[in-house]
């Protein structure tokens, strides 16, 4: 297995609580798995924990209960490097998980500096070789990210994501601000990568739709809990529980509406 959540419990403090130590938990017993060359699927209404629970299985916040393992190793902020890199992650907010001041070049020559031992020329014909893995050609080298559309700049975030050649990589809500005809070509890009690199994706989201294209199994999370599991996709639609027959209701009127909606539609 390469990722294992068991038992998680996390918890915050209340921001404007009367007692200074008052605390409200986030996330309540949540365990999950992930096998090698899968995408799994988070869904769950705002605010329902999604990315917290993100931020916990890449390590850069620690849970109060449980343990989250990467092929079988605790993943925490202390944990050494070689676990680290299995890990990669790729935001919602394409523009600001890029520095507006470095070039692409730049930005995909951070992560690549883990390779030691890699001459100046051959760094650059690995930059090179990542931007066309994910659809982009070297003349988007020397361009700032505001010289990028948004699908471009996502590209760009998902070349350094795979720049490591990470295990898994965390989708928190990663084609969500994009166009829904760039969200398409986001996933099929994220699709094809999966099948040549066996990459294994978490991927968050609010949207079921999506879910139905890229997932292999699917969770839902409700204020903190797994609620629903759902391991073959061909079965979403006899989920059982009122909140995920919500979001598949939700996801079935959105797709009403938006008529050029070119992702599969839910039946
Ligand atoms: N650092 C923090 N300190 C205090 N509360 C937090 C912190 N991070 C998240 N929360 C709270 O935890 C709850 C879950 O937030 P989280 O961002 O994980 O939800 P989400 O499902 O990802 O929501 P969204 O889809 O809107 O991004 C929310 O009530 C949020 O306000």
């Amino acid at each position: 297995m390469l990722l294992e959540v068991k038992n998680i419990y996390k918890t915050y403090k209340r921001p404007f609580g009367m007692l200074k130590k008052e605390r409200f938990e986030v996330l309540k017993d949540v365990s999950l798995f992930l096998y090698e060359g899968e995408c799994l699927g988070i869904i769950g209404e705002s605010g329902s924990g999604k990315s917290t629970l993100g931020r916990l299985m890449i390590g850069v916040e620690k849970a109060d209960g449980g343990s989250i393992r990467i092929d079988g190793k605790e993943i925490s902020k202390k944990a050494d490097k070689s676990i680290k890199e299995k890990v990669s992650v790729v935001f919602q907010d394409y523009s600001s998980s890029v520095n507006p001041r470095l070039k692409i070049i730049d930005i995909l020559w951070e992560p690549i500096k883990v390779f030691e031992g890699l001459s100046q020329k051959e760094s650059l014909h690995k930059i090179i070789t990542l931007l066309e893995k994910v659809g982009l050609s070297k003349e988007y080298l020397y361009r700032y990210p505001h010289q990028l559309s948004g699908g471009q700049l996502q590209r760009v975030c998902i070349a350094r994501a795979i720049a490591t050649s990470p295990k898994f990589i965390l989708l928190d809500e990663a084609i969500s601000s994009l166009d829904v005809s760039i969200q398409v070509q986001i996933l099929d890009l994220l699709i094809q990568l999966k099948e040549e690199m066996r990459i294994s994706y978490i991927f968050i989201t609010h949207d079921l739709t999506a879910v139905t294209y890229i997932c292999d199994r699917v969770v839902f999370l409700k204020e903190g809990r797994i609620i629903e599991e759902v391991d073959d996709m061909k079965q979403l639609k006899n989920v059982k529980e009122p909140y995920s027959k919500a979001l598949l209701y939700a996801a079935r009127a959105m797709n009403a509406r938006e008529e050029s909606y070119e992702i599969q539609r839910i039946s």
